[in-house]
Formats: structure tokens, C-alpha cells, sequence
């Protein structure tokens, strides 16, 4: 599902954000990427999705090489992967079932299937009861299991999560993590960057990757 091969980021700054770094993750793997502020969490996110090309080596995820040949490719690749952003916030004055029909404009999703398809996802992710409110009204952890919905009605092959238990409480964040973990599948992997690294079931995770200074550091 995801290659790569001494893959490096230098963003145009000069900034080495990764160096050398070499990884596989197989379809239906839970993969938690850990690592001190600065050492480049983000950058490896953004590269799996295609949002930064890397300046050398090799990477292909879900079969497409990266920098994509085509511009054809990236909209392929971007259609199968669910992302969990902060960045990606909620739309406030907009309801919770608008902002996961929202997350799916752009795909090639039928837009009578837009409905039915959020529906499902706000009931995977327990939220349903407050499919009406809007997203102002949430609370952090109602609002974070909305970003997730927003993710998984697109019915992605790859969930994408930078830091999606940033902003919650203990229970909270272990109850995302757990919903993060339940939504992989033998279709779907999931790959999550975290701080809270205490809040980690080591027992259900397939790959603990640490990053130091933009290199894997040996475990
Ligand atoms: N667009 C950019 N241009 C230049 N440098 C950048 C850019 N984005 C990130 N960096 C730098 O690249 C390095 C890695 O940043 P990155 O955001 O990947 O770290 P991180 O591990 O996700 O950090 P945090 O845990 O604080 O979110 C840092 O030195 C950062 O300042």
C-alpha cells in the first residue's frame, strides 16, 4: 500500500524536514507515527498524500508513484484517502450533516448518494443524534468525530490523522484512538501522528514509527 525508499523532504527554505527515510505499510495495518515537535511528522503525512513532492528517493502509496506523472493521479490518489486534519476545520453556521456532505464535493461521489453516505458515517462514529446541530455547538470531542466521519463517507482506502487527539481530555482522546483503530479493515489502513504517546495499545498497533530529526529512529 505504501513504499518508500530513502525518501528525503527538503522544503524550499533549506529546511531538511526528512532524511533518508525507508517504510512499508501493508493494507489493514494500524501505524502510529511518533516524534518531538519539529522532527517531521506533518511533512511525512503530507508527502503520503501527495500535498509535498519529496526531493529525493522514491515513494509510491496506493500504487501511484509520487511526484504523480499525471495530475490525473493525484486526484486518484487524494479520491482514496481519508484526512483528519486540524487544519481541516468544521464549517461553523453549517450543520453536522452539511459539513460531512461537504467532504465529499469534488469527488467522483454521486451527489444522490451524498446523504445516505454521511449518514452512515456520522452513525459509525456514534454522533448521529446531533446530525442537525450546528458544528458550533460541538464540543472538541464531537467535533473531531465529525472530521472522522467527514473522512470516512469518502470510504477511503487510507486514513490520514495528524494529531487528532490535540485539544482533548484523556478519555476523549483514547475513546478517537480506539475510533480510529476500529475503522481499519481488510480494505483500509489507518495512519495516525501523535505526542500522546502513553495513550498508544501497543497490542493493536502494527508499526510504532519514531521520528527524530526527520530520520526513523531505531525503536
Ligand atoms: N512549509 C515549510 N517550509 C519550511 N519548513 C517547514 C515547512 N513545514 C515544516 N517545516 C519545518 O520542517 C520541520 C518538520 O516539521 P513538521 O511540521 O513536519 O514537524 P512535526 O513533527 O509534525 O511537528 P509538530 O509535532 O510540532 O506538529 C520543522 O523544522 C519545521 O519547522
Amino acid at each position: 500500500m505504501i513504499t518508500a525508499n530513502d525518501m528525503t523532504l527538503t522544503y524550499s527554505d533549506g529546511t531538511d524536514a526528512l532524511k533518508g527515510i525507508s517504510l512499508k505499510i501493508q493494507t489493514g495495518e494500524l501505524v502510529y507515527i511518533t516524534g518531538p515537535s519539529g522532527s517531521g511528522k506533518t511533512s511525512l503525512i503530507k508527502l503520503l498524500m501527495g500535498a509535498e513532492k519529496p526531493t529525493a528517493g522514491e515513494l509510491q502509496v496506493l500504487n501511484i508513484s509520487l511526484p504523480p506523472a499525471r495530475e490525473k493521479d493525484l486526484l486518484q490518489l487524494r479520491q482514496q484517502i481519508g484526512p483528519v486534519f486540524q487544519e481541516l476545520k468544521l464549517i461553523d453556521g453549517r450543520s453536522v450533516l452539511d459539513n460531512v456532505v461537504l467532504g465529499m464535493r469534488f469527488l467522483e461521489i454521486p451527489s444522490q448518494q451524498w446523504r445516505s453516505r454521511a449518514s452512515e458515517a456520522l452513525e459509525k462514529v456514534r454522533i448521529s443524534h446531533k446530525m442537525m446541530s450546528k458544528a458550533e455547538h460541538l464540543s472538541w470531542g464531537e467535533r473531531q468525530r465529525v472530521a472522522i466521519a467527514r473522512a470516512i463517507a469518502r470510504r477511503p482506502s487510507l486514513i490520514l490523522a495528524d494529531e487528532p487527539t490535540g485539544n482533548l481530555d484523556h478519555d476523549n482522546a483514547v475513546n478517537i484512538l480506539q475510533l480510529l483503530d476500529s475503522l481499519r479493515n481488510q480494505h483500509t489502513s489507518v495512519i495516525i501522528t501523535t505526542h500522546a504517546t502513553h495513550l498508544i495499545d501497543r497490542q493493536r498497533t502494527s508499526q510504532l514509527i519514531h521520528i527524530s530529526e526527520g530520520r526513523i529512529a531505531p525503536q
